[in-house]
């Protein structure tokens, strides 16, 4: 005879189902080399490519709307990042949205400096109806992004400072919920521990390095990894995996150097050394809403 199964019991099978989830947007990375196209910040624009290409991505950086909507149409998912604004971008981006959007193509939104100029709070409002697949941020941004739109958990964006983070990452919690039930994505929010929702169930990654905070761009490449995972898994379990690579190699790396510089070139040895099994293994939580 079947005993019903306890609530403890259908979180181990969900925890076992999401591990091999990871395994398997991993291992699919790392075979067939998906190309995640991006607008990002001219302060990072490097490291996230790096960073794609060392998870087993391919990596594409464009400027002007035509390269940004070519992006989007060929690439399996796409990464805006607002960092450095261009005045272009008041056609690339939004065009790069809508396309994804349209066609059903996963892009990740990340909206650093939210809150600084009026064309990127504009931009930012205007994504509200593009619904990005995965929104990745600090506890500021995800708070202040919730605002921007007018939903649960948000506060007004004159908040923001710059682009580090000055509110807890339990704070954001209301916020990333209400966003990922807005957009029927996932939300991860960045910091000590990672956050990661699709507005039914909430995750908790464990791990990384206080040396992330003294490197520039650790978030911006996150973004780009979600986006090079969402090309395979869908934007929680892109999320997800995201967040584990980076805990497990940002833990790792510290471990082996002493200061920010040699961090950084150690972390990206780390993502692409770090197995399939091991990234799936790392430490996360998982509960419902
Ligand atoms: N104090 C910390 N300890 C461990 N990992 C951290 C810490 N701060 C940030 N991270 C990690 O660094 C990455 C970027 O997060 P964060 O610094 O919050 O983003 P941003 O650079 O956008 O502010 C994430 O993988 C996060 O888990
Ligand atoms: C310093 C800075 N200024 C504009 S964008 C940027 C990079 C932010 O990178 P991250 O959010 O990953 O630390
Ligand atoms: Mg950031």
């Amino acid at each position: 005879m079947n005993l019903p199964l306890r609530k403890e019991d259908y979180n181990m099978i969900n925890q076992e189902d999401i591990k091999s989830q990871i395994i398997q947007a991993v291992e699919t990375v790392r075979q067939t080399n998906p190309m995640a196209g991006s607008v990002t910040n001219t302060v990072t624009i490097n490291f996230v490519a790096n960073a794609q290409l060392a998870v087993g991505g391919s990596a594409a950086m464009v400027y002007l709307p035509d390269e940004g909507e070519f992006l989007a149409n060929v690439g399996g998912a796409t990464y805006i990042n607002m960092g450095t604004l261009l005045p272009i971008y008041e056609e690339t981006l939004p065009q790069i949205a809508k396309v994804s959007h349209d066609t059903g193509k996963p892009w990740v939104l990340d909206p650093v400096a939210i809150g600084i100029g009026s064309l990127r709070n504009q931009l930012l409002r205007e994504f509200k109806q593009y619904k990005p697949s995965v929104i990745r941020g600090n506890a500021s941004e995800i708070i202040a992004l919730a605002g921007l739109w007018e939903l649960d958990g948000g506060t007004d964006v004159s908040n923001a400072r710059g682009v580090d983070s000055t509110d807890s990452v339990s704070d954001a919690k209301a916020a990333a919920i209400a966003l990922a039930k807005w957009t029927g994505g996932a939300v991860a929010v960045s910091g000590k521990t990672d956050l990661i929702t699709d507005g039914s169930v909430i995750a908790f990654s464990y791990g990384g390095s206080h040396f992330m905070e003294k490197i520039t761009g650790a978030g911006c490449s996150l973004g780009g990894v979600v986006a090079v995972y969402a090309t395979v898994a869908s934007p929680f379990i892109a999320a997800l995996t995201a967040a584990a690579v980076y805990n497990l190699a940002g833990s790792r790396a510290e471990n082996k150097v002493d200061g920010p510089g040699s961090f950084q070139i150690q972390f990206l040895d780390e993502l692409y050394k770090a197995s399939a099994a091991d990234i799936a293994s790392n430490s996360l939580e998982i509960k419902e809403v």
